[in-house]
């Protein structure tokens, strides 16, 4: 049997919803090995962000080769980062073991509003991670941060992909759930050369905490699998639909997707 394996690179979210526990849930679903390697612990739940503690950036590298030494994955991601000194470590990192698919998800602000990465760190993502990045996949507005561009209108989100692409990443998926206007949310992949769209009927919930963690996540375990870029994110479009159609309804306030959904739902 030939196992499959993924390296998560997150923050912890007690609440089990988005970070490292949304990452590895996803990884389990899909038939994929899951590996961590924490960036930052957040004291965390429904209702919001209350304390956020960064392990050291020795600590990540530590983390990070004692699984890439030994257990050689087939695709890695990465999640909250924190900082700059973490940033230059998985930078450093991904060159030093020559990872192919490095799957980004530039999270910036939690959905409650607490900042998961330093204001004056984005450079760092834009000039140290983007470089070595296979697959980068910012929201709305997270895509605006690192371009410096108002996406109100299609074509300046297919603008604001060409324009990160540029900054050295192989493909750029450009997320649509925060366009809240929209009937349906829409995410845009970009190539280098063309476009494709991946509709899902929007649904009209609270319980949103963690699409991001698990989509990247969902198509860091199809790449693991050796799926296309279009086939991994066709998958992992589906896996979060199901996820968010079908939410567990836990929690006071903005409640986890349901990571069983896609194969199936909930042991009752
Ligand atoms: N209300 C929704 N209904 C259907 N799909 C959604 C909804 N919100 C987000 N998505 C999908 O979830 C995935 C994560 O997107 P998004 O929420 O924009 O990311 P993030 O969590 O990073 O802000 C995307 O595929 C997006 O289209
Ligand atoms: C540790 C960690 N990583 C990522 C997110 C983003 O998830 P969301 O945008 O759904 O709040 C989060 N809230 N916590």
């Amino acid at each position: 049997m030939h196992v499959h394996k993924a390296l998560t690179i997150a923050g912890s979210d007690s609440g089990g919803g988005a970070g490292i526990q949304a990452d590895l849930k996803t990884f389990q679903e899909l038939s994929v090995f899951g590996m961590s390697a924490l960036t930052a612990i957040t004291a965390q739940n429904t209702l919001g962000v209350s304390g956020i503690f960064p392990l050291s950036v020795e600590a990540v590298a530590a983390q990070i080769d004692a699984v890439a030494s030994d257990l050689a994955p087939d695709a890695v991601k990465t999640g909250m980062l924190f900082d700059r000194g973490i940033i230059a470590c998985v930078s450093e990192k991904a060159c030093l073991y020559g990872w192919e698919k490095l799957v980004v998800d530039p999270v910036m602000i939690a959905k409650g509003g607490a900042p998961l990465l330093k204001a004056e760190s984005i450079d760092a993502v834009k000039t140290l991670l983007l470089p070595v990045t296979y697959m980068l996949t910012p929201n709305i507005p997270e895509a605006e941060v690192l371009t410096g561009l108002s996406l109100t209108t299609i074509e300046a989100r297919k603008e604001a992909t060409r324009m990160l692409s540029s900054f050295g990443c192989r493909y750029v998926l450009l997320k649509g759930g925060h366009d809240d206007c929209n009937e349906y949310s829409t995410d845009l992949l970009f190539d280098g050369t063309s476009f494709t769209e991946y509709v899902g009927k929007r649904v009209h919930t609270q319980h949103t905490h963690g699409t991001g963690c698990t989509f990247s996540a969902a198509i860091t375990a199809e790449l693991a699998w050796g799926k296309t870029p279009w086939a991994a994110v066709d998958t992992a479009k589906q896996f979060i639909q199901a996820a968010i159609e079908q939410p567990l309804g836990i929690g006071a306030g903005h409640g986890p997707t349901n990571h069983w959904a896609y194969r199936g739902g909930v042991r009752c």
